[in-house]
């Protein structure tokens, strides 16, 4: 493997070679260099300023991206609508040049927060990170996909060829040295200390329960209650180790990493709102959800207790079905099988659909977004009344968590996550949340229990970090 200071001036050097095939000058638009690395990546670095990551263990994926390009944030129920007609204006205009012919392309980060109409701010540990929406093009990205990798070097036109040049070779220098640095040694796991609990069990208990009578009263068919628990470090949290952690501990997840300012939002999430290639589109329908057992025989019984659950497949079902109205109104065809699968991770095993649809022509991810969420594995059904109940009853705003997060590619097509099993992080504060279904037939006590499993996720990785 070349040493990284020998890779960031060979990349330089073709960055110098190649600039002048993208047209600088004209008057609007973006515009991307894609330069190949010499190797693959497991992950990318953790750096100062702004940055997103998305981690893929299993699938051997990473998309990163460093630095501003543009940035749209928007807020409101027209947010998704306002960013999309952004985007499409963006998609137009955004020329490509990959010289070396990898495959890859620029791409941007579109988030949102799980309310259109809360300023999530105020939820974050250090009372200020995420906007409600936003849409990011990062001035330099990095996208690695079974072992081939490109750096993408994007800016807003116009722009002159220096001003250009000299943006992108600070930015190189500033993450190439980083690539594949070698593991950091390993700490030993730290005690972590319980802050508060919102709501409390007492306060859990009585949400339950009222959320039980909207159910007995047929106001609502599932409601997803959530808490946010607090805990302190006795060191700072690294973010290398912690998404090292939670790759390890969780390797078919996605991890995601968001940081705009001093606060970082973390997670490690099973679950995609969707996945549009072309003109189909993948949803995972996830909910209902059992513990894990260390013994394998204890294990396959709490398997097939979840998957015999009456209460659990009624859970999941409301959601399956919420799916699938969803997207008939975008589809000429939709495949749902007929009994879930059990998706197991370490912490937790969930009763999983995953419905695939081909999609009516012009459909792209804002579209969908916007028929797709919430779904009620987050949020509840009926849809508006869910949302109603919980905006009068839920003692703290949930920010991002049960938002979305992923890529978007420049044809307006990508991928987008559900912040589940995720952290608001700053210095030695992490602020975890984790809820869960409430049907007819839940019990208190067991929901909590069930949370405590989900939170496990992120408290047990932040224990190395
Ligand atoms: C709400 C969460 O998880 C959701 C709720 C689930 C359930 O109630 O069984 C399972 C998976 C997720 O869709 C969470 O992890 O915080």
């Amino acid at each position: 493997m070349l040493a990284p200071l020998k890779t960031l001036e060979q990349i330089i050097a073709r960055l110098g070679e190649t600039i002048d095939s993208l047209e600088l000058s004209r008057t609007d638009g973006f515009a991307s260099l894609v330069l190949e690395l010499p190797h693959g990546l497991s992950r990318a670095p953790d750096l100062p300023g702004p940055q997103f990551q998305f981690a893929h263990n299993h699938r051997g994926e990473v998309r990163a991206g460093y630095g501003v390009a543009g940035e749209w944030v928007a807020q409101g129920d027209l947010r998704l609508r306002q960013l999309q007609v952004i985007a499409k204006g963006i998609s137009r205009a955004w020329q490509h040049q990959d010289p070396d012919e990898t495959g890859f392309k620029g791409f941007a980060m579109l988030g949102f927060a799980a309310s259109p109409d809360e300023r999530p701010e105020a939820s974050m540990v250090d009372g200020h990170s995420l906007p409600n929406a936003l849409l990011w093009i990062p001035e330099l990205a990095l996208s690695s996909r079974t072992g081939q990798s490109a750096v993408i070097l994007t800016t807003a036109l116009p722009v002159s060829r220096e001003r250009a040049f000299s943006r992108w070779k600070e930015q190189l220098k500033r993450t190439i040295p980083h690539l594949n640095q070698p593991a950091l040694a390993p700490l030993t796991p730290a005690h972590l200390d319980h802050g508060a609990t919102i709501p409390d069990f007492r306060h859990w208990k009585t949400l339950v329960a009222t959320a039980l009578q909207q159910i007995d009263q047929a106001r609502l068919e599932k409601v997803v209650i959530c808490r946010r628990l607090r805990l302190h470090g006795h060191r700072r949290f690294d973010l290398t180790r912690l998404q090292a952690a939670l790759a390890y501990l969780f390797p078919s997840c996605q991890v995601v990493t968001i940081r705009r300012h001093l606060a970082s939002f973390v997670a490690a999430t099973p679950e995609r709102l969707l996945t549009q290639q072309r003109g189909i589109v993948e949803v995972d329908a996830i909910a209902g959800t059992a513990c894990r057992a260390p013994s394998a025989a204890r294990d396959a019984q709490l398997t097939t207790e979840l998957q015999t659950s009456p209460k659990n497949l009624r859970e999941h079902n409301v959601v399956v079905d919420a799916v699938v109205d969803a997207l008939r109104q975008c589809s000429r065809r939709i495949e749902r099988p007929e009994t879930p699968q059990v998706m197991q991770l370490n912490n937790a095993q969930h009763l999983w659909t995953m419905i695939r649809a081909e999609l009516i022509p012009g459909m792209d991810v804002f579209q969908l977004a916007e028929l797709l969420h919430p779904t009620p594995a987050t949020n509840g059904q009926p849809c508006a009344r869910a949302r109603a109940w919980l905006r009068q009853v839920e003692p703290f705003q949930r920010g991002w968590y049960t938002g979305a997060a992923g890529i978007l590619e420049p044809d307006l097509t990508g991928e987008l996550w559900v912040l589940l099993r995720c952290a608001s992080i700053h210095d030695r504060t992490a602020d975890l949340f984790a809820g869960a279904g409430i049907v007819a037939g839940s019990d208190a006590e067991l929901e909590w229990q069930e949370t405590a499993h989900k939170l496990a996720a992120m408290s047990s990785a932040l224990q190395f970090a």
